[in-house]
């Protein structure tokens, strides 16, 4: 990882936590408007979220305006990748290593990614090409690496603030590319290049 990927992340994290609480809440009901618009939205089935934490946009106002037939899970820290588990509010939680609540759930009761119809990944920074940023320690990237090879679902989303955009992130071999980003402002749909 280059200096300037750190010196980065840095920035947009620090942007992130800066947003006031007023436009925090604006942001998380408008950002639940355009998620229940996606064209791909699924209508039933298992989707992921994740517990805001460090400035992230929230996902509570989405969570509450799910279709019925969906149900919300929330990532859970599983040896080197993530695995998801169903998640309503009053259900036990624990909190994992970087102290981020995480259901608490035995270990056989946790589904894989490939079981999710629609994953919701928060973004620390992205560009207009759907590249993203994250915290840097490649639990997304690991995660949905199938996904560089086989078609959705799950359909990857970003989450962020608009200010988290940026002009050009620079692409790893790793990295899996988003179907969207969705932010309070806008959503944003990659255009698919040919292979
Ligand atoms: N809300 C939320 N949940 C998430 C993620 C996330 O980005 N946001 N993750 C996305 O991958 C996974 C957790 N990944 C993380 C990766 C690194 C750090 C981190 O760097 N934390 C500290 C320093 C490390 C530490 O305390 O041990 C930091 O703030 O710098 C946190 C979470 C799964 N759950
Ligand atoms: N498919 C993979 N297999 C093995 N290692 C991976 C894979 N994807 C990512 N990694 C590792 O994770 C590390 C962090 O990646 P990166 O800096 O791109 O994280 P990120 O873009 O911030 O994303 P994330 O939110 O997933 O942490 C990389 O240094 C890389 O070694």
């Amino acid at each position: 990882m280059t200096s300037d990927r750190t010196t980065l992340r840095r920035q947009l994290r620090q942007r992130r936590r800066d947003i006031p609480a007023g436009g925090r809440i604006a942001a998380a009901e408008q950002l639940a408007g355009h998620l229940l618009a996606l064209p791909f939205a699924p209508s039933t089935g298992y989707v992921a979220g994740y517990w805001a934490m460090d400035g992230e946009i929230a996902l509570h106002a989405w969570q509450l305006r799910l279709p019925p037939g969906l149900v919300y899970c929330l990532p859970v820290l599983h040896e080197n990748h993530l695995r998801f588990a169903p998640w309503r509010p009053g259900d036990p939680l624990v909190a994992n290593r970087y102290g981020i609540p995480e259901p608490d759930l035995a270990p056989d009761s946790l589904l894989e990614a490939e079981a999710m119809s629609l994953v919701v990944a928060p973004l620390v920074g992205f560009d207009a090409r759907g590249h993203r940023l994250g915290m840097g320690a490649g639990w997304y990237d690991r995660s949905f690496a199938f996904r560089r090879e086989r078609a959705a679902p799950p359909w990857l989303v970003g989450a962020a603030f608009a200010t988290q955009q940026v002009d050009e992130l620079p692409i790893e071999p790793w990295d899996v590319p988003l179907d969207a980003v969705c932010s309070e402002r806008d959503v944003l749909i990659p255009l698919k290049m040919p292979a």
